[in-house]
């Protein structure tokens, strides 16, 4: 699924540099990245996202040179095939709960939010405990919960990449299973794969394998 080869990256003006000599992913794998603060983890869920470009080599996610894409065809690569999550999620103040889920239907014209998608919302909705809060507004909502609410947004489009970026940081004991049962279960559901950046090391026995960055530089 995700294939990374000579892999250099920097940011303009910046001294921290990622070198990835390979790394390869398989479809279904679900992986747990880790490394020390600073190490280039969200970085690499980037690259691998195609919201960051490297300078040399390669990024082949299902098939796909992400760094050869311009600019249009990245943003559509990433509707189409890319779920992310992160910590400092972003939900849509005036929309209520429901319409945050479905929101990535409303700005990508190549999805139909038929009543397919509808009935497929509200189960996620239901599997994160939020049936009760669909009309809710975010404001309404514990951190959990709009966290909850930003996974069943990003799985919505059944996503052949997961990518999730410390998706459960500053949650408690129980929202943070929460969080991590939705992910695993969409990822098993559809087949897909899931990368997710954590500094929890009570989650790795979850993972197929744990990806340690800092022992990954080249
Ligand atoms: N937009 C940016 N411009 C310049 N430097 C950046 C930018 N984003 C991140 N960096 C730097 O790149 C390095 C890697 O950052 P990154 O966020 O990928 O690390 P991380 O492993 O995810 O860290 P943490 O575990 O603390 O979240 C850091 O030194 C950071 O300061």
């Amino acid at each position: 699924m995700i294939e990374i080869e000579d892999l250099e990256f920097c940011y303009p003006g910046a001294e921290f540099r990622l070198a990835v000599p390979e790394l390869r992913i398989a479809r279904g794998e679900r992986v747990a990245i880790i490394g020390a603060s600073g190490a280039g983890k969200t970085t690499l869920l980037k690259l691998m996202a195609g919201i960051a470009v490297p300078q040399s080599g390669c990024v082949r996610v299902g098939g796909v040179e992400v760094q050869a894409l311009n600019d249009r065809q990245r943003r559509n690569f990433r509707l189409s095939c890319i779920g992310f999550v992160f910590q400092e999620l972003e939900l849509f103040d005036y929309l209520n709960v429901l319409d945050n889920i479905v929101h990535t239907y409303r700005i990508n014209r190549a999805l139909k939010l038929d009543s397919r998608v509808w009935a497929r919302a509200m189960e996620l909705a239901e599997q994160a405990g939020l049936t009760e809060k669909l009309r809710r507004m975010p404001r309404e909502l514990s951190q959990g919960e709009r966290q909850r609410v930003a996974v069943c947004r990003a799985l919505l489009p059944e996503p052949a990449l997961i990518l999730a970026d410390e998706a459960t940081g500053n949650l408690d004991p129980a929202n943070k299973s929460r969080v991590l049962d939705l992910l695993f279960r969409m990822a098993e559901r559809r087949g897909a794969t899931l990368a997710a950046v954590t500094h929890d090391h009570q989650t790795l026995p979850r993972f197929d394998r744990v990806i340690d960055l800092s022992a990954l530089h080249g």
